[in-house]
Order: C-alpha cells, then sequence, then structure tokens
C-alpha cells in the first residue's frame, strides 16, 4: 500500500545577482587592483559595476541595512536620485579643526585613479559615476569627544552602493533603471579572490531577496514616550533674549540658536518606517539616513550646502521661516508677510550675501536668483535663493571644498562666522552632532552634493535627540522663535509617532 506523503516544498533558489561572467570581471578587476597595489606599494580602490533593474531603494536599503552596522540612504529632492550604501571598503575620518581637510585630501589621494572594471548603466541616471565617498561632518568639532555619538567627521567608501533614480509617486512599485557598484581597497598583501568572493555574496544578501517595494507607510506603533527639552523652554526663550541683545550690542548680527528635544520612548524606533513616514509627508525635502554602529541619524531636509554637477556649483540661501496656513488664504497672507518682512529679509540677505562673496571668490559667471522664492514645505514656508556659478577654468576645487568653505552659513551658525559660532558654543547647552552640520556624497572628479541635516534626529533604540533651530536678529521675539522650532520639530515627532 501506498501511504500520501506531503510533497516537501523544494527550496525556492533565486539566481545569484552576479552571473559567472560578472564573477569573473570582478574578481578580475581585484587582481588588477591588486597588481598596481604592489607596483606602487599605495592602497588601490578597486571598483565593479553593472547595471540592474530595482524597484523601491527603500525596500531594499531596509532589508540590507540589517546585515551591517554601517550603511546609508539618500532620495535627494534635487535630482530625484537615489543612493543606497551598505558596508565599508575604507573609513575617511578627520577630528578636530583639521577633520575636512583631512577627509577631503584621503579622499583625493585614493579616488585619484582607480581601478574599474565591470559596465556601467546604459540608462543615464541621476547623480555621478564611479565609487562614492559618503556620510557627513558634525556642525563642528567637538573638545569632549568621549561624549559625541557620531564622529566629528565620517565619511566612507561603501563596499556596495546601489544609485537609481527615485520611483515616480504612486509608480513605487515598477522596476526602474540602476547601477550597482562593489568597491574594495586593497593592499599589496591583499587577497583578490577573497574580497571578489566576499562581495560577490554582499550582492547576494542585499538585492537577492529585497522583498516587495513599501507600499503605504504604516502609522507608527502607538508607545507610550517621556521627553525633555534641553534646555527647558523658558531657558531657552532667555538664551533667545540674551542672543539679541549681543546683536543689539553689535557682537554679531545674526545667530542661529537651537535646541533639543530627548524622547525615551517605550519600545525600540522603527527605523525604515519612520523613513516611509518621512518621505511621504515631506514631498520637496531630500531624505537621508545614515547608520553607524548602534545610530541612526535620519532626516528630511530641504536645503543643500552645495552641489556640484559637470563643474556648476549650486549652493541654497534658505533663511526666514513662517507657519503654513489653515486655508489657502491664510497661507497666502503669511506668504506675503514672510516675503515683505524687513526683518526676514534681513535674516536672508545675511545667509545670501556670505554665499555671494564665496562664489565669487570661487567661480566664474555667478548667478544669484532674485527675488527670493518661497518654498513650501509641510507645516511651515521658508524664503529661498538659489546661486549657480561655474568653476574657474583650470579650477580643481570639488564638493569637498566647498564644504569645508561654506560650512556653516549664516543659515546654520550666524554672521559673523566667529563671534557667533563662539557665543553658541559657550551657550547654546547641548552638543548639536551632526544636527546642522552636512551628510551627502563626493563622486572622484569632485561632483557631489550634501545636505544641510535639519529637520533631523539621532536615534538609538527607543531614545531618540530631535534638533530645530532658529535665525536670530535685532528685534527677534523669543515666544515666536519657540513656536517656529515647535513646527520645525513637527515632521520629524510625527514620524516617530511621538505628537
Ligand atoms: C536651523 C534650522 O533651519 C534653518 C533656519 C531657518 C530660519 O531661521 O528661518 C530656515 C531654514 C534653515 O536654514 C532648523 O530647521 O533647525
Amino acid at each position: 500500500m501506498q501511504t500520501a506523503t506531503a510533497p516537501t516544498a523544494a527550496p525556492v533558489r533565486h539566481p545569484s545577482v552576479l552571473d559567472q561572467a560578472d564573477l569573473d570581471s570582478l574578481l578580475a578587476t581585484c587582481r588588477r587592483a591588486l597588481d598596481r597595489a604592489r607596483a606602487t606599494q599605495r592602497t588601490v580602490l578597486a571598483s565593479w559595476a553593472r547595471p540592474l533593474t530595482v524597484t523601491d531603494p527603500l525596500a531594499i536599503w531596509s532589508r540590507a541595512r540589517r546585515s551591517t552596522p554601517r550603511s546609508f540612504l539618500w532620495q535627494s529632492a534635487w535630482d530625484r536620485g537615489s543612493v543606497v550604501a551598505i558596508g565599508t571598503a575604507r573609513d575617511l575620518r578627520g577630528r578636530g579643526e583639521t577633520r575636512m581637510a583631512s577627509v577631503r585630501e584621503t579622499w583625493a589621494e585614493l579616488s585619484r585613479n582607480p581601478v574599474t572594471g565591470g559596465t556601467t548603466a546604459t540608462t543615464p541616471l541621476p547623480g555621478a559615476d564611479g565609487p562614492l565617498a559618503i556620510g557627513g561632518f558634525a556642525f563642528s568639532p567637538d573638545s569632549t569627544p568621549e561624549t559625541r555619538r557620531l564622529p566629528d567627521a565620517l565619511l566612507w567608501v561603501p563596499s556596495l552602493q546601489l544609485r537609481s533614480a527615485l520611483p515616480e509617486p504612486g509608480v513605487a512599485d515598477r522596476a526602474h533603471p540602476a547601477e550597482l557598484r562593489l568597491n574594495a581597497v586593497l593592499m599589496h598583501d591583499s587577497d583578490p579572490e577573497q574580497l571578489a568572493e566576499s562581495l560577490a555574496q554582499l550582492a547576494d544578501r542585499c538585492l537577492r531577496t529585497a522583498g516587495p517595494p513599501r507600499r503605504q507607510p504604516s502609522a507608527p506603533a502607538a508607545r507610550t514616550h517621556t521627553s525633555v527639552e534641553l534646555p527647558g523652554a523658558d531657558d531657552w526663550k532667555g538664551l533667545v533674549r540674551r542672543a539679541t541683545g549681543r546683536i543689539r550690542d553689535g557682537v554679531f548680527e545674526k545667530l542661529v540658536l537651537a535646541r533639543e528635544l530627548r524622547v525615551t520612548a517605550s519600545t525600540p524606533f522603527d527605523v525604515p518606517a519612520t523613513v516611509g513616514r518621512l518621505r511621504e509627508a515631506n514631498p520637496g525635502t531630500t531624505v537621508f539616513a545614515v547608520d553607524h554602529e548602534e545610530y541612526t541619524f535620519l532626516g528630511a531636509t530641504p536645503e543643500y550646502l552645495v552641489r556640484v554637477d559637470d563643474r556648476t556649483v549650486h549652493a541654497l540661501g534658505l533663511a526666514g521661516t513662517a507657519p503654513r496656513g489653515a486655508t489657502p488664504e491664510e497661507d497666502e497672507a503669511l506668504e506675503r508677510e514672510l516675503v515683505a518682512s524687513p526683518k526676514i529679509q534681513h535674516e536672508h540677505d545675511v545667509v545670501v550675501q556670505m554665499l555671494r562673496n564665496a562664489f565669487h571668490d570661487s567661480c566664474a559667471d555667478v548667478e544669484i536668483q532674485t527675488p527670493p522664492r518661497v518654498v513650501k514645505l509641510t507645516n511651515v514656508q521658508h524664503l529661498s535663493t538659489d546661486v549657480r556659478g561655474r568653476l574657474a577654468p583650470g579650477s580643481e576645487a570639488g564638493v569637498l571644498d566647498f564644504v569645508e568653505l561654506l560650512h556653516p552659513t549664516p543659515a546654520l551658525g550666524g554672521h559673523p562666522r566667529q563671534e557667533s559660532l563662539s557665543w553658541l558654543s559657550d551657550n547654546e547647552g547641548f552638543d548639536r552632532g551632526w544636527y546642522a552640520g552636512v551628510v551627502g556624497w563626493a563622486a572622484p572628479a569632485g561632483e557631489g552634493q550634501f545636505a544641510v541635516a535639519i529637520r533631523s534626529a539621532l536615534l538609538d533604540g527607543s531614545s531618540a535627540s530631535l534638533f530645530a533651530g532658529c535665525g536670530l536678529v535685532a528685534d527677534s521675539d523669543p515666544e515666536a522663535e519657540y513656536a517656529e522650532t515647535c513646527a520645525k520639530l513637527r515632521p520629524m515627532m510625527s514620524a516617530l509617532g511621538i505628537e
């Protein structure tokens, strides 16, 4: 008698992301890099690429980030490009006052002449070709590094990077062109077989079963939480009074004062879901997330410090804020007040003037858009001015040179720079860390994009530090400025479910 046995389900075998020809070419690239490393006695960057298609980069990052303590997600509102980066081929770190210069010099050296292989995407993609250095810089170098949660300066070359165009709203599940790039840094004694093998395995882990695209992000889980304001509301308003007093005394002309909201929730935050909600609720912003060890620094920012694209340098003067109205009429009335207010024009002009001077020193054909436009975000509106220049003929300046030159603009620090920053470090009362610093990526030929890391938070399990600040001039009102910081905190609070 035959007994019926339940058919054992055959394991589902997904094809590997890399086929044999890819594996051979990846290994050949690593071997060529080893030969160069031996011949030159220097470290050599190997970078291998092939086109593929992806659906939603956020779904890929959500899954792949679990396999590594270091990852990066970037969804740019400015060119609709996306970068997902997993793992580390090489860290580029810096400390103290020279942190940006050290990172810039190490990247220039490493990226000068990479050994490349594979095939690049046939469809042009937003962003720049080649291996990237990604990451960010804290607002200021810190004098107490032991208490700092993210390093002063950390860019890194990822082991795996995936560049694609962002899905158009509403068609997130359509496959679209992307480029997979695998990077390694080889020395004279590196093992190219082992490096190629581990990169292929990483690509499989990250991309083989990326799962379906993320649907509408779910509402945040119900959780209880406690929160502390740093400094407390009354103390912060007192600081506004002291700062405006210093402005009237002529010590500085403008100062951006910030505060931290430290939250402890009853359960850990769901990082990918938070990023999904930020993306959904804040159109027109660039969404970023950096995983570093146990921390995730994430945000949805409307502001870039600098973008360099094909020898054109873009900066953005974003300063001057009004709330959004509850009705179209109220919104327009608030917009008219924003545009007409001499106080706000002054706050804005200080930023544009600084950018104008910096560009005139380093670029030819500088264009400054006038009058400023109004950028409308979910619950605030800003005055915004585009500044654009062409790199002067013969100039080799790249995006990291401009980060160093421009950061921090008076939109985040103050004016004059030295006086306002020194007052902030003596009085603000908390460590800004990467808030109001810059986050983004640099490509070998000097192209890149760096966002100003505002509307951001630092997460660690069930703890979150949220940040917001605002520009003060002589007649700023403490109550109105406090309300402005509350409005700027709100998108992150609702993404985290802590309203
Ligand atoms: C400092 C922040 O925002 C900055 C300050 C602004 C202002 O003072 O009007 C506007 C945009 C940003 O440059 C923040 O969001 O935390």
